[in-house]
């Protein structure tokens, strides 16, 4: 008896493009949401794009609160889901980069209220997907959330945010290519959960992101209209997946590694990046792809090497050799890395001396 089922859950609205941040009171009527928004958003963001669409709220009658929440914790849904009930919320609207928009999305979740996305930055693919990630002590899962309602990217405000939050973003993407070779592994070895429409939608994102790297570049709204486009993709295909394996793995894992390491020294596109050239040498080998994600980062201005990251050499290999550790997700580290196992790859591929 066939007894599979699946629930694919996605933005009715994506509203991407010049200008748009103006068309969020809009889409909120045409979603019918009623009642009064909590504008969820971090110091940067809130300046940036929050308090103008505040502005448009209630230049149309509706009065919103605004919430700022500071870091991805708990504490900071936390602190969400307190504002929302104080301030009588009716729907989150998550403001900012990934930092931002997980925490709206997490809240959200548990205040069954729907939640609208509007980044300020193209830099992460959480955009668009219903997985929430924060750390929890020791290790960090990415947790079921609320997907958005709907998605708002003004490419004006994604243009005029710091390039390499637009490099993080494109490097987001770029390591999608080892994260569906752990995947694609995991499932040989342990027979994980696999979805070939998520594993294609994926590689295939990073593959147009590649091909048009020539168009990301600094100063060009452009930049921000491909990279967006690609964040959503990828997005999409964590939906359609029902987990973020399309998007993460053991570079996600030496990424989350260093959150907890080196705190701040990164974003984290540019460290799952790094990551991805490693993993990828484990996976290929001298002959494999590595030196093609190198490049690939290397062509947007993304960081290859772990000096360019603003880490030692000595913190690149603790989180090499540790992160297996931090969630039970079957990556081609396996069991864990060996010392002078992963001062090889490190050093073949660069990303130390
Ligand atoms: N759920 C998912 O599927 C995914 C989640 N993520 C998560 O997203 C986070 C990474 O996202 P990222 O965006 O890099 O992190 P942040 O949200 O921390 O943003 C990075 C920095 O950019 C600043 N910023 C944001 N927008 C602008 C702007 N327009 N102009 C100037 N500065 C700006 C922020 O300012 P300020 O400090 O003031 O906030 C912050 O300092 C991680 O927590 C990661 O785990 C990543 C991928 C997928
Ligand atoms: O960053 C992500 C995908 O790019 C989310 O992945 P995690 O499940 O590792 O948090
Ligand atoms: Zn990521």
């Amino acid at each position: 008896m066939f007894e599979k089922s699946t629930w694919i859950r996605l933005p009715r609205n994506v509203v991407v493009g010049h200008g748009v941040r103006s068309s969020v009171v809009e889409v909120v009527d045409e979603l019918h949401l009623q009642g009064r928004p909590l504008l969820v958003t971090s110091p940067t963001p809130r300046a940036v794009a929050a308090e103008p669409v505040a502005a448009d709220f209630e230049a149309a009658g509706i009065d919103p609160a605004i919430v700022t929440i500071e870091s991805a914790t708990f504490e900071s849904v936390e602190t969400v889901i307190e504002a929302a009930e104080a301030e009588a919320a009716s729907y989150l609207i998550g403001v900012g980069g990934g930092k931002a928009i997980d925490i709206a999305k997490m809240a959200s979740h548990h205040l069954d209220m729907g939640f609208l996305s509007v980044p300020t930055a193209a830099s992460h693919d959480g955009i668009v997907s219903n997985r929430g990630s924060v750390p929890d002590g020791d290790t960090r899962h990415s947790v079921a959330a609320e997907p958005p309602l709907a998605v708002v990217a003004d490419t004006e405000v994604l243009a005029e945010a710091p390039w390499e939050l637009t490099t993080a973003g494109c490097a987001d993407i770029i390591s999608n290519y080892t994260a569906v070779m752990d995947w694609r592994l995991a499932k040989r070895l342990k027979n994980v959960e696999f979805s070939e429409y998520g594993a294609a939608l994926s590689e295939m994102t990073a593959e147009i992101l590649v091909d048009n790297a020539d168009h990301v570049r600094p100063g060009l709204e452009e930049s921000a209209w491909v990279v967006t486009k690609a964040l959503m993709s990828s997005g999409v295909a964590m939906s359609i997946a029902g987990s973020s394996r399309p998007a993460s793995g053991a570079e996600h894992l030496f990424s989350h590694q260093l959150d907890r390491l080196a705190p701040e020294a990164a974003l984290h596109g540019h460290q799952v990046g790094v990551g991805s050239i490693m993993t990828a040498y484990l996976h290929g080998g001298e002959h494999g792809i590595w030196r093609d994600i190198r490049d690939a980062l290397d062509s947007i201005d993304a960081p290859t090497t772990a000096a360019e990251l603003g880490l030692d050499d000595e913190t690149v290999l603790e989180a090499l050799t540790t992160c297996h550790e931090i969630r039970d997700r079957y990556t081609i580290l396996g069991n864990g890395m060996d010392e002078r196992a992963a001062r090889e790859v490190a050093t073949k591929t660069g990303v130390i001396d």
